[in-house]
């Protein structure tokens, strides 16, 4: 017999409407812009509603409160959750899909070869990819930004997993994860010849190139600081190691987290830089003087220069990073981090019938701290729809600024994030002289569109994108929708 106290007779279900049988209000979140979606929801019923897309009944939540009490406070009532036939591209073992010991065992991993000790010595590293990125980018053609970013935050990602690895095996790597990638929002079939099937056969090469990688590396018995160190020597309390799956299914997983990440907001602070031409200015002259000091002194960007004068805002991860030479520059950065929302939420699963301010919310629906819609709170943010970077000139108040994440699955790799952007802006805005800005801006003109316009286009379908990433869309068809 049930106790009378227990939720389920307590609690009753968070307002909202679950839509049509079935589809639920999938088609109504994709007609519409998601934006509008979730404002008009929290308009409408508050900070925490219930919905169903895509299959899943879902607890959207949008205030800072309830995301804290997801992701950091009752974080062990809410397991991550990802479709199975995600997961079987990237790897089962990546730790973004575990809770508790394991999960807890590579997060120490990943984040100790992502630590700033570890990271500082990848500034020469970063500096020479930018600079040979940016050089293919002159010569006064088209460029998507979006893409080129993409090369660029792999090849770091690359860096930080292996320190230096041969050509032929980066290529092969590339060739590769751009064919899971392509794969990774197609429909899962087994069919020949379809996007989900090439993609679960370039995995299978993944883990060949990677096992190669890792024998190689196992023979010269050196001891790296890299991610793919940290994962050989790692024995957990029994002694025992890990496996090469495991230890493939991470480096996939890192890649996997780091590259589109950084290269949309990377994309983004290009446009926004862009759209607002006295800012770009500033920002140009910032770095021109940190770009010229060097260039006397015949140094490369140090460290310091990217760093320094940590000032520390309590619960935010982000803002301890800020430059002596680099003020204008960071607010951008942080300004952009806010207006784009490129993890405009995340998913976990509630593990048990769990109640939050009287609501309940059921074992096995989906849960969604919305980090977009805590971004743009006029409550938390002033005029939120501005880019005005000077509003970080003041802490934002705690919990409503978490671009990165927050509690045991908070970014790990946010510092090496912060570093890359800010070194590949530093070139990109004329310090060493290499792009020429006009050229990062051309655009045919028979697509009669701005550079802006074109970002925003590239930029709607790639966060939709990341919409579509984390839900559990294994039931329905993508390209039906
Ligand atoms: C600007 C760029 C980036 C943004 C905005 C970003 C954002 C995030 C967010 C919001 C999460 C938490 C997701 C959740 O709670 O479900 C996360 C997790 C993660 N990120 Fe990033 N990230 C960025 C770059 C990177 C980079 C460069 C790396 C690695 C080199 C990385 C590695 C990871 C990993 C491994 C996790 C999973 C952590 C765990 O589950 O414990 N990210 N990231």
């Amino acid at each position: 017999r049930r106790d009378k106290k227990e939720p389920q007779e307590k609690a009753k279900l968070p307002p909202g409407s679950m839509g049509w049988p079935f589809t639920g209000e999938t088609l109504q979140l994709y007609s519409q812009d998601p934006n509008v979606f979730f404002a008009a929801k929290q308009k409408r019923y508050g900070e925490i509603f219930k919905t169903h897309i895509l299959g899943c009944p879902c607890v959207m939540l949008a205030s800072p409160e309830a995301a804290r009490f997801v992701l950091v406070t009752e974080a062990h009532l809410f397991k991550p959750t990802y479709p199975k036939s995600k997961e079987r591209l990237i790897g089962p073992s990546a730790l973004f899909f575990h809770q508790g010991d394991y999960h807890t065992r590579l997060r120490k991993l990943v984040q100790g070869s992502l630590s700033l000790d570890a990271i500082r010595n990848m500034v020469e590293g970063i500096e020479a990819t930018a600079a040979s990125a940016l050089e293919t980018w002159g010569g006064g053609h088209v460029v998507n930004v979006f893409s080129e970013m993409k090369k660029f935050s792999f090849e770091v990602g690359i860096l930080a997993i292996f320190g230096h690895l041969d050509a032929h095996y980066r290529e092969e790597l590339k060739r590769n994860y751009c064919t899971v990638d392509k794969g990774y929002n197609s429909f899962p079939t087994k069919i020949p010849g379809t996007p989900y099937k090439n993609a679960v056969q370039a995995r299978k090469r993944l883990t060949k190139i990677l096992s190669d990688i890792i024998c190689e590396r196992k023979e010269k018995k050196s001891l790296e600081k890299d991610l793919l160190g940290f994962l050989l020597n790692s024995k957990d309390e029994k002694r025992e190691i890990l496996t090469d799956d495991q230890i493939a299914d991470n480096i996939i997983g890192v890649l996997f987290a780091a590259r589109d990440t950084t290269a949309s907001v990377m994309t983004w602070i290009v446009k926004y830089l862009h759209d607002n031409p006295k800012l770009l200015e500033a920002v140009k002259a910032e770095q021109k003087a940190i770009g010229r000091a060097n260039n006397e002194n015949n140094q490369p960007l140090s460290w310091s220069q990217t760093r320094s004068m940590p000032i520390s805002y309590k619960g935010v991860l982000l803002l301890e990073w800020l430059t002596v030479g680099n003020h204008g520059f960071t607010q951008v950065v942080l300004e952009t981090l806010r207006m784009a929302s490129i993890i405009s939420f995340t998913f976990r699963e509630a593990v048990a019938d769990v109640e939050y301010k009287g609501y309940l919310i059921p074992k096995g629906w989906k849960v969604m701290p919305l980090f977009r819609n805590i971004h743009h709170n006029p409550e938390f943010f002033s005029e939120p729809q501005r880019f005005d970077p000077s509003r970080f000139e003041v802490a934002p108040k705690p919990n409503t600024f978490m671009p990165f994440g927050s509690g045991v699955h908070a970014c790990p790799g946010n510092e090496l994030a912060k570093l890359e952007m800010l070194i590949m802006i530093h070139h990109l805005v004329g310090s060493g002289g290499i792009p020429k800005w006009d050229s990062v801006q051309s655009i045919p003109s028979a697509y009669a569109r701005t550079p802006s316009q074109i970002l925003e286009i590239i930029f709607q379908l790639e966060s939709r994108r990341i919409y579509w990433s984390y839900f559990n869309q294994d039931a329905i068809p993508f390209s039906k929708l």
